[in-house]
C-alpha cells in the first residue's frame, strides 16, 4: 500500500490519540479504565481498515521500544503485563471497524453500533484471555476464567458500551460529511 504524507500524518495522529487515551485513565490494581478503545475505534471509522491497523501497529511499536504510552508504561517487557492482550485487541478492533466503513457506502446507526460491539468483543477476547494466561502461567497466581472476567470485563463493559453508542452516533453524522468533501 502506497501511503501519502497525509496518510502518514493521520496514522501518526491516531497512534498518538490512542496513547492519549491511555493517559486519560482511572487506575485500578490490574486493568485501568482508559479511553484507548474509543480512539482505536475512531481510527477504524475515519482511516479505514489498513490505515487504522497501521496506526495501532505504530502505537504498539512506539510503546514496545520504550516510550511509556501504554496505560502502565512501555518497553519490550510490557508483553508480559496482564493488560497487553487489550493492546492486541485494539488493533483487531480498529481493523474490524475499518473494514465495515470501507465496505459500506451508507453508514447507519444500528449496523455501525453492531460492528463497534464486534470490535469491542475482539478487545475483550484478546484482553481477558491474555490476562488469564499471564496471571495464571507467568505470574503463577490463582486465576480462573470467571475471575479473569470479573477483573477484566465486568467493571468496564457498561462504560465501553456507552462509548460505543457515542462513537456510532458521531460516526453516522461525521462520516457522510467527510466523504462528501472527499476527506476520506
Ligand atoms: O495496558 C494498556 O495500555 C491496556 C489497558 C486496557 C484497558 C482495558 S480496554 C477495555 C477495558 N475498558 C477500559 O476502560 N479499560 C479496559
Amino acid at each position: 500500500m502506497n501511503l501519502s504524507v497525509r496518510d502518514m500524518i493521520l496514522i501518526s495522529l491516531f497512534a498518538a490519540l490512542t496513547g492519549i487515551g491511555a493517559f486519560i485513565k482511572i487506575p485500578t490494581p490490574i486493568v485501568p479504565f482508559t479511553l484507548q478503545f474509543l480512539f482505536c475505534t475512531y481510527a477504524g471509522m475515519f482511516l479505514g481498515a489498513k490505515k487504522a491497523l497501521y496506526s495501532q501497529f505504530l502505537y504498539l511499536f512506539i510503546g514496545l521500544i520504550g516510550i511509556p504510552i501504554f496505560a502502565n508504561g512501555g518497553g519490550p517487557a510490557y508483553v508480559l503485563q496482564p493488560t497487553f492482550g487489550y493492546l492486541i485487541g485494539f488493533a483487531s478492533c480498529s481493523y474490524i471497524v475499518g473494514k465495515f466503513v470501507d465496505k459500506n457506502k451508507e453508514i447507519k446507526f444500528w449496523p455501525t453500533f453492531g460492528i463497534i460491539l464486534l470490535g469491542l468483543g475482539a478487545v475483550y477476547i484478546f484482553g481477558v484471555a491474555y490476562l488469564y494466561m499471564v496471571v495464571k502461567f507467568y505470574l503463577d497466581k490463582e486465576m480462573t476464567i470467571v475471575t479473569a472476567l470479573t477483573v477484566g470485563f465486568l467493571p468496564y463493559i457498561t462504560l465501553d458500551v456507552i462509548q460505543s453508542v457515542i462513537i456510532a452516533l458521531s460516526a453516522i453524522k461525521i462520516i457522510p460529511i467527510l466523504r462528501r468533501n472527499s476527506y476520506i
